[in-house]
């Protein structure tokens, strides 16, 4: 299946081999939704090792290796994320409690490696394990480290990442102030990448911004606290899969995020203008990342479809949607700046063909180069691209050197295949020095047998011109001149250029498809269709959005233009049971799923619920203004990017906070149809009060780092002891005041008190405050800084229950996580297994997880 389609249903039957020689059936991994064991697969596809085999991406010598990799089961790889300082400290447990204790391990008579750090990414920040999931479950040592894990991945410090997934981003060469496009991008393992180098060093900045003397003398990034100047727009085509999005990246808590659902092949040109101005200003990109959805036969040894489903032309189609996007991401490219495309796929089809097809479409070598990246990430084994002299092979099995070939084949007939004239190489006769020949082997191949990871394709772009113009795809149309030189090459076979295969005879025509049998509404191109014909065709700079939003129709409109403006003219022979839909319902590729939600007015509507609109906050609201004073928020904090989400632009339930870019792109561009899916992080969220003299406005935890180093010294509170954060960790609501026979007791049943700074806590006023722990001697490595509310007699860390879980493993090696709340009659004991999973995350809702304050129940005790 390729990477991001949809999941079709399995079919019947026994353990058989299917058409392509793959096996027909695995008991589980048929089934929709439902993951295969990968113990039971048939790793084995006649088709696919005969392609790949005859493609000869791989020298022979390599092969057996090479084949016997791709039917091993994957190791389990895994990344640090979050800012670096952070990563760092999480990676420490690991160093420091598991991997000693996971050394010379035998089990079931052999011995088992301990995770190890893998060679090519940076500072040892992700790692890899190769033992299988059933030592992991069965033998304790493992089991602990299994624990950790699952910990800090619920809470998000560690992310399950593919290897050779992380690579592209790590290509980009991204800095704080650039403008990053993420155009393929859910589930968002590689956007968390990237807006972690967006914040790449901001600890240290705000730091020196907040504390220094940077007042006086203010650069860009001094402007913004310290804060990075840049952005990522993470995009998907795929409605619900662009709200996974939001799940993956929330940890990160970045103001410099916007999400969008847009099929990439016709993103939207984003104003940085007011729209009434009579300058129009369009945002372009310092770096993209096209991530493309692929046929991911590259990911054999952990996706099971790839043996039961391979057929050579799950390429074809994907091959075209590859190449427009390639183009629309070069397009809104800033000159100078990158593009890295990549696919989990080995076909040159899907990789090189697409580059050099793109490369022509723009223009060629004078707009567009591929960077030559073999000095980077040199512990990374790879191979090089592929220059030219690849073939392609029909559903019949039959290659083609050229397109002549096909055309020939397909001469006096409909449509035979679905192959088009850019899947073949331009390249193979051009000499290595001739000034013309776009250098392919700049591409990067990674194979399974190389480091032990999935096969990957990475290629690193430069624009080094503005493009004016996309050229379109030339006609099916064979000239008399090559027509006879194909034939001949048919006549007089060669070794290098083995015969094709001229079956006319029995070649089965293809028709091409109607948009009825699609599965769109309707036979006719919608009247807008003309109109996206042309943007497809010769994508505009920039191109303007649809004034109002998207709707059936124009959806529709798009997917019948993508059927009638497809380089090929033709579709998928629907009739052809072995065809994939291309790929995970891109907009224009397939008519709109109908969700089905209830609106405000009461009324059950179709399509995908309204996005809450973004409406940023005067500085000078009365609720912002109570906010500043009651926080002593600093005067050089950016009041300006506060925002909250509903059409009336009241703060009823949280404020958010933003970056001036992402408020300049959400506001420019409102009413204009853009699918804004998210942007901005929780920075204060209402809160039922008792007293007046309270602020309603508490920090919210994941707007804490953003507002914590502009606190004034009012509403903070100092500590450094292992023992105090143990205290408010262990125990929900612990008591401000202990006497010295409550400290006692305290000990004897295994708590401590928050002796250090039951003084300050006493001092302070009621409400939310944030306490500042210094790393010390002795007590802990690195600062932290904690969300606390301080109730009449007690206070209490405002931490979601996962986080307190996994800080105390993390922190105090305390895996039973028992968290007490004293304060109730009968002492309430959290015992969640530390292993439960993640809180999902529901964008509007705002239940998040935050231990709720009972101030009543305190105030009941006391
Ligand atoms: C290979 S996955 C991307 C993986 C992602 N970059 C990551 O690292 O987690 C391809 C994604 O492209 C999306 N997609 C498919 N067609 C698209 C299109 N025309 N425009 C934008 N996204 C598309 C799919 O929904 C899928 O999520």
């Amino acid at each position: 299946m390729p990477r991001g389609a949809m999941k079709k249903k399995g079919g019947k039957g026994g353990f058989n081999r299917n058409k392509n020689g793959g096996p027909k059936r695995d008991r589980d991994a048929h089934r929709p939704g439902v993951r295969g064991s990968y113990d039971t697969i048939v790793s084995e596809n006649a088709l696919y090792e005969k392609y790949y085999k005859e493609a000869k991406v791989v020298p022979e010598e390599e092969w057996d290796d090479f084949w016997s990799a791709l039917k091993r089961t994957l190791p389990t790889t895994f990344r640090f994320t979050g800012s670096r300082g952070h990563a760092l400290n999480t990676l420490k447990a690991l160093r420091d409690i598991h991997v000693p204790h996971l050394q010379g391990i035998e089990w079931d008579g052999q011995m088992v490696d301990p995770p190890k750090p893998l060679a090519f990414y940076p500072d040892d920040l992700a790692w890899g394990l190769s033992v299988g999931k059933t030592t992991i479950r069965r033998c304790p040592p493992f089991k602990k480290f299994q624990n950790y894990l699952v910990a800090e991945t619920t809470v998000g410090n560690i992310s399950r990442q593919e290897a050779v997934s992380m690579i592209p981003p790590l290509l980009m060469d991204i800095e704080p102030h650039h403008v990053v496009l993420d155009m393929c991008a859910a589930p968002g393992s590689k956007t968390a990448q990237l807006v972690e180098m967006i914040h790449n060093g901001e600890e240290t900045r705000v730091a020196a911004s907040s504390i220094g003397p940077a007042a006086e003398n203010l650069t860009i990034e001094g402007e913004t606290g310290g804060r990075p100047t840049g952005l990522v727009i993470a995009n998907d085509a795929d409605y619900k899969r662009s709200h996974m999005l939001i799940h993956q990246t929330k940890r990160l808590n970045s103001p410099n995020l916007i999400v969008t659902n847009h099929d990439a092949t016709m993103y939207p040109s984003l104003l940085i203008s007011k729209p009434d101005e009579p300058n129009k200003q369009y945002l372009k990109f310092d770096r993209i990342l096209a991530d493309v959805p692929c046929t991911g036969d590259g990911t054999a040894r952990k996706n099971y479809s790839v043996w039961k489903d391979w057929n050579p032309q799950n390429a074809f189609n994907l091959h075209n949607i590859q190449v427009r996007i390639l183009v629309r991401g070069l397009q809104m490219l800033k000159t100078g700046g990158r593009l890295v495309y990549s696919t989990c796929s080995m076909n040159a089809i899907e990789n090189e063909a697409v580059v050099q097809a793109a490369i022509d479409r723009c223009g060629g070598l004078s707009k567009v180069n591929i960077v030559d990246v073999s000095d980077k990430l040199p512990n990374l084994k790879r191979s090089a691209g592929l220059k030219g002299g690849w073939k392609v092979m029909d559903k019949d099995q039959t290659w083609y050197n050229t397109f002549e070939e096909v055309l020939l084949k397909e001469e006096g007939k409909d449509r035979v295949t679905r192959i088009t004239k850019s899947m073949f190489p331009t390249e193979t006769d051009k000499a290595d020095d001739d000034e013309t020949r776009i250098p392919l082997e700049r591409c990067v191949r990674v194979y399974p047998h190389q480091q032990d990871t999935g096969g990957f394709f990475i290629t690193v772009l430069e624009k080094l011109d503005e493009i004016r113009h996309i050229k379109a795809e030339e006609p099916r149309r064979i000239p008399d001149t090559q027509k006879q030189q194909a034939a001949s090459v048919t006549e007089t076979p060669s070794e290098a250029t083995p015969a094709v295969q001229l079956d006319i005879e029995t070649a089965k025509t293809t028709p091409p498809a109607s948009p009825r049998k699609r599965g769109l509404e309707s036979d006719s191109p919608a009247p807008d269709a003309k109109k996206l014909k042309a943007d497809a065709e010769v994508l505009p700079e920039a191109p303007e959005v649809a004034e109002t939003t998207e709707t059936t129709e124009d959806a529709e409109a798009a997917a019948v233009s993508d059927v009638v403006t497809g380089t090929d003219k033709v579709t998928a022979d629907p009739s052809d049971p072995s065809i994939i839909t291309p790929i995970a319902a891109p907009a224009s590729t397939e008519a709109p799923k109908p969700f089905d939600f209830r609106h405000k007015d009461g009324k059950d509507k179709k399509g995908p619920p309204p996005e809450e609109p973004f409406k940023y906050l005067p500085n000078d609201h009365e609720v912002l203004k109570r906010i500043y004073e009651f926080y002593g928020l600093s005067e050089r904090f950016p009041r300006t990017c506060f925002m909250v989400r509903n059409a009336e632009g009241l703060p009823v339930r949280a404020i958010y906070f933003t970056s001036h870019l992402a408020k300049t792109i959400l506001e420019c561009n409102e009413g204009r149809g853009v699918k804004f899916v998210h942007c901005g992080v929780k920075a204060f969220m209402k809160q039922d009060v008792q007293s007046p003299e309270v602020l309603p406005w508490r920090i919210q935890s994941e707007g804490l780092s953003i507002v914590a180093p502009w606190i004034g010294d009012a509403r903070v509170i100092h500590a450094s002891k292992k023992d105090t954060v143990h205290a408010l960790l262990k125990e929900l609501f612990p008591k401000v005041g202990t006497t010295d026979a409550e400290k006692i007791k305290l000990e004897i049943e295994g708590y401590n008190s928050i002796g250090e700074i039951d003084e300050q806590v006493k001092a302070i006023g009621m409400g939310s405050c944030v306490l500042k722990v210094r790393k010390a001697e002795g007590e802990f490595d690195e600062d932290m800084i904690l969300p606390l509310w301080k109730s009449r007699h007690s206070c209490n860390l405002m931490l979601p229950k996962d986080e307190r879980k996994a800080m105390l493993l993390r922190l105090f090696d305390d895996a039973v996580a028992e968290v007490r709340d004293s304060t109730q009659r009968n002492s309430h004991i959290h015992r969640d297994a530390v292993a439960e999973g993640a809180e999902e995350d529901a964008e509007g809702d705002e239940e998040t997880g935050d231990v709720e304050v009972k101030e009543d129940e305190v105030m009941q005790e006391a």
